[in-house]
């Protein structure tokens, strides 16, 4: 459904202040004493441990994602909320990893041919993940709507329900018949309640169209050689890897800062003569070391989203989509938040990604993101957006 100006209007002036405007205090301090312990217990260096730690000769176990919420003071709705998410994450973590989705991805290439009549036509996997996603939101009873990417339309939950989610149920799907790394990518804003009042398909779209601003809670769950649930609350982001003997995800990578300049480059560079003068200027000049940073950048491309951002979280650089492909709202917004939250930036190459109000549910952008040093020393090259998007086969 085409939105209004009056309805784009009130979404722009809404009266409710951002959550993220604010410059994320120093995210270490932020975390709660228990989990302040665990960072510790992440470093090699002894010397790092704590008082009680020494006291005892040993390492507190690090929190469960529940506990952390717990800790830190979380609103109970959003913690029952987040424990249904995660619950779906481990169910479609095991579903990637099961013998039948080469099956799935196969029945998807044939447009779900080949099935005997007796037997339903096998769902492809991100439907399914996007099932699994629906019913358990549903369960929560936190939900009033979810937008997801697999959907033309928001999916209206229910009237009370407190929070607004979004999401892509499965980034990088093209890519799983080969087992190369998948995501599930969320962002969690509030209820709009003073748009109750609106027709529901009206009210659902507005609710989903918030701008990154006002993201209460973000995340991602990468499917790889470990499963990993990353996740802000808009203060600091923290990273809890799945263990699969007890089930429970632990805190493994409390306060994540992107490190301010990285060396590495994430881009499908089959497409440079498709790219902008400025691009094409950026990407050979660090490759050749004569960039601010006086090293030669390594290029890394998995081409799943979710796996890439995670890699530049954790090592620096960027990681960048120049043409308009990837989802402001399921993809974009909810990754630039995690990224601010780092210490990092999220921009389409001009602007902060947080601040573009969406328009469309499935409006795409170029995205940047990635150590804050490279960022800016891209964006200094102006001309980086790709405008020619012929639509690749592969
Ligand atoms: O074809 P490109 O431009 O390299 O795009 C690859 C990107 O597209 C994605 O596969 C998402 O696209 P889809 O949502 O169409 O699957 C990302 O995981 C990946 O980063």
């Amino acid at each position: 459904m085409p939105l209004s100006s009056p309805s784009l209007h009130l979404l722009r002036h809404h009266p409710l202040p951002p959550t993220s405007n604010r410059p994320p205090p120093h995210p270490r301090l932020l975390l709660p004493a228990f989990a302040r312990r665990r960072a510790f217990v992440c470093q090699p260096l002894a010397a790092a441990a704590t008082d009680d730690m020494a006291a005892t000769g040993a390492a507190a176990s690090p929190p469960t994602l529940l506990e952390h919420m717990g800790q830190a003071g979380a609103a109970a709705d959003l913690t029952v909320l987040v424990a249904h998410i995660q619950s779906a994450c481990k169910r479609i973590a095991a579903l990637v990893a099961s013998p039948g989705n080469a099956e799935l991805s196969r029945a998807k290439a044939a447009g779900g041919g080949g099935v005997a009549a007796d037997r339903d036509a096998p769902k492809p996997l991100d439907e399914l993940s996007n099932d699994i996603i629906l019913s358990s939101l549903k369960s929560s009873g936190k939900v009033a709507v979810l937008a997801s990417e697999e959907n033309d339309l928001p999916t209206w939950i229910s009237d009370d329900g407190p929070y607004v989610v979004v999401t892509d149920p499965l980034d990088g799907s093209r890519n799983i018949e080969v087992s190369i790394p998948t995501g599930t990518i969320f962002g969690i804003y509030n209820r709009l309640v003073e748009l109750d009042h609106l027709p529901l398909e009206e009210r659902a779209q507005l609710n989903s169209l918030q701008s990154g601003t006002r993201l209460v809670a973000a995340g991602y769950v990468l499917y790889s050689s470990a499963t990993i649930l990353c996740i802000s609350f808009g203060a600091g982001t923290h990273a809890f890897t799945l263990d699969w003997s007890t089930g429970e995800f632990i805190l493994t990578h409390p306060s994540l800062q992107i490190p301010p300049r990285g060396q590495i480059y994430s881009v499908n560079d089959a497409r440079y003569f498709d790219w902008p003068e400025g691009l094409r200027k950026y990407i050979d000049t660090i490759r050749q070391g004569k960039g601010q940073h006086p090293k030669k950048y390594s290029a890394r491309y998995v081409c799943s989203l979710v796996a890439d951002f995670h890699r530049t979280l954790i090592y620096g650089g960027v990681a960048m989509n120049p043409r308009d492909h990837l989802r402001l709202v399921y993809e974009a917004n909810p990754l630039s938040f995690l990224a601010e939250q780092a210490a990092g930036r999220g921009s389409d190459g001009k602007n902060r990604i947080l601040s573009i109000q969406p328009e469309k549910l499935h409006q795409r952008l170029p995205l940047f993101l990635g150590s804050m040093e490279d960022m800016l020393e891209l964006e200094s090259y102006g001309d980086v957006q790709q405008k020619v998007n012929p639509g690749y086969e592969v």
